[in-house]
């Protein structure tokens, strides 16, 4: 809820700042950097304008490992009349001031940080100290100290520029946050070793065509995909969410094309370009709050593909079905890739990430845990990829042997795990519809561990 504040409130918060700064400098006696939002108008606290202050945070964070400082103290708190933050640090403070500046200068989101840097002997710095200019207005970009005090711009003006200014630094950060994590959740899975069959840091599994490196090609060559499908999904987000799915498919054939590129017209990642770029269009359509919540996303995955398979697999017959899945459906009703995206992704939230977690829990290295979410997920789900090159009944035999696997060791070891790799190879099996379950695996890891950000 919105809360308007009064002028007296806001002489209040300005009265108590100032005497947390005399206390910050009598008790360190060193300079500071005292961080507020410029929100005009009578509203100075909402969850925009916390995350446009968190981002401003993780800013000053940034500068801080860059110039390798760690601040002395530091405080943050979310009042209905703005969000302050205190540092104490020990520079220079007219070096604190360069980066604070820099901030302040780069993005238009900066434009709304106020990071006023306060010398021990409690006066500010001046930008002028730096030879820099003053700050600009919003709206037309003149100096701001002439708009603000003649007022040239009425408040309405101003707000609606704050908005728009917070509201596209958001959306960009979520954009490229759910790419970036996509894209590590590839390289994560490609990188758990030893991985039955499957391309991994021991060797190609069960492949001629591929090795890690052309996995590593094909991850990176879909970020901007992931970024298009997380973009789709934010433009879309107040739409029924079958329409942002509808509007993904031209962009995966388009993908599909990029990893082909990329990998000289190897599929490395072809039902995840499907999966996870669907998972990448949730995350956009939810607010950021909501990641933390795995159950969540994966509720609106399932939104956006509702009557998925029925919808794809009408008018597919035994005469015409082309694809692997077309042709397991017909002849064993097997829902594959479609089926887990519109069930919600059941084999992603109830059997990957709690093994993947209680493994990391109990301190077992990536590796380890991976492999073990890895023969989980094959044992509890159908991989249209193992039936593909073996069959139907050694897939079924397949599952039942790794239950009974993991009923005694639920996190096999590197041994164990090399052993079931030669077995697969010697039989040319390759579970590549499992190791999309796991990078998916690996991606809500991220997103409920480190996708909620700072407010
Ligand atoms: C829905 C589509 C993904 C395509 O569906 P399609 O019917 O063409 O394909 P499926 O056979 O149903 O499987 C697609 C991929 O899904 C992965 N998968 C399999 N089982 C599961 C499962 N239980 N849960 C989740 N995901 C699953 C799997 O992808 C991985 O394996 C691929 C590598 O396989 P591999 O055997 O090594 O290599 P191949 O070249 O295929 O065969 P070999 O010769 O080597 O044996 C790799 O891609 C992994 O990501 C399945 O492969 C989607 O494309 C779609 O919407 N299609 C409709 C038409 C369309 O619009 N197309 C868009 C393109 S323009
Ligand atoms: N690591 C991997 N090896 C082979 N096929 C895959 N499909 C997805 N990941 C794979």
């Amino acid at each position: 809820m919105e809360t308007t504040v009064s002028l007296v409130q806001m002489l209040d918060a300005r009265e108590r700042r100032v005497r947390h700064q005399q206390e910050l400098l009598a008790r360190y006696h060193k300079p500071l950097i005292c961080f507020t939002m410029n929100i005009c108008g009578p509203v100075k606290d909402s969850p925009l304008i916390r995350r446009g202050f968190g981002r401003g945070r993780q800013l000053l964070r940034q500068q801080f490992l860059r110039a390798k400082l760690t601040p002395l103290y530091q405080d943050a708190v979310r009042e209905v009349t703005g969000c302050e933050a205190f540092y104490v640090l020990d520079a220079d403070p007219l070096t604190i001031k360069k980066f604070t500046t820099d901030i302040e200068d780069a993005t238009p989101l900066g434009r709304l940080f106020d990071m006023d840097v306060i010398r021990p002997d409690g006066l500010k710095v001046d930008r002028e100290e730096l030879n820099l200019e003053g700050r600009r207005c919003l709206i037309c970009g003149g100096p701001a100290k002439v708009c603000s005090s003649r007022r040239i711009h009425t408040v309405a003006e101003l707000q609606e520029k704050t908005t728009e200014i917070l509201t596209a630094a958001r959306d960009a950060q979520d954009i490229a946050d759910a790419a970036r994590l996509a894209v590590r959740a590839l390289l994560y899975e490609v990188t758990t070793t030893p991985k039955p069959g499957l391309v991994d840091r021991r060797n190609s599994g069960s492949h001629r065509d591929m090795d890690v490196f052309t996995f590593m090609d094909s991850a990176a060559a879909l970020y901007p995909y992931f970024e298009a499908c997380a973009r789709t999904g934010r433009e879309t987000a107040e739409q029924p969410a079958p329409e942002t799915f509808a509007a993904l498919r031209p962009l995966g054939c388009e993908a599909e094309g990029e990893m082909l590129d990329a990998t000289g017209g190897v599929n490395t990642h072809k039902g995840a370009v499907f999966s996870v770029g669907i998972v990448c269009a949730a995350l956009g359509r939810l607010d950021r709050s909501l990641w933390a919540d795995a159950a969540r996303v994966l509720a609106e995955v399932s939104a956006m593909t509702a009557g998925l398979t029925e919808k794809d697999f009408a008018g597919v017959t035994a005469e015409n079905a082309a694809t692997v899945g077309q042709k397991l459906y017909i002849r064993y009703g097997i829902t594959g890739v479609r089926g887990q995206v519109e069930a919600g992704l059941p084999t992603v939230l109830n059997v990957g990430l709690p093994v993947l977690e209680e493994g990391l829990a109990k301190g077992y290295d990536f590796d380890r845990v991976g492999g073990g979410a890895l023969l989980a997920i094959l044992a509890n789900s159908t991989d249209t990829n193992i039936i593909a090159r073996s069959s139907r009944e050694r897939q079924l035999a397949l599952t039942e042997e790794l239950k009974a696997l993991l009923a005694q060791t639920p996190y096999p070891d590197k041994d164990a795990l090399a052993a079931l790799d030669d077995r697969f190879i010697a039989e040319n099996l390759s579970p590549g519809g499992s190791a999309d379950l796991l990078a998916l695996t690996w991606l809500l890891h991220f997103v409920t561990t480190e996708g909620n950000i700072d407010e």
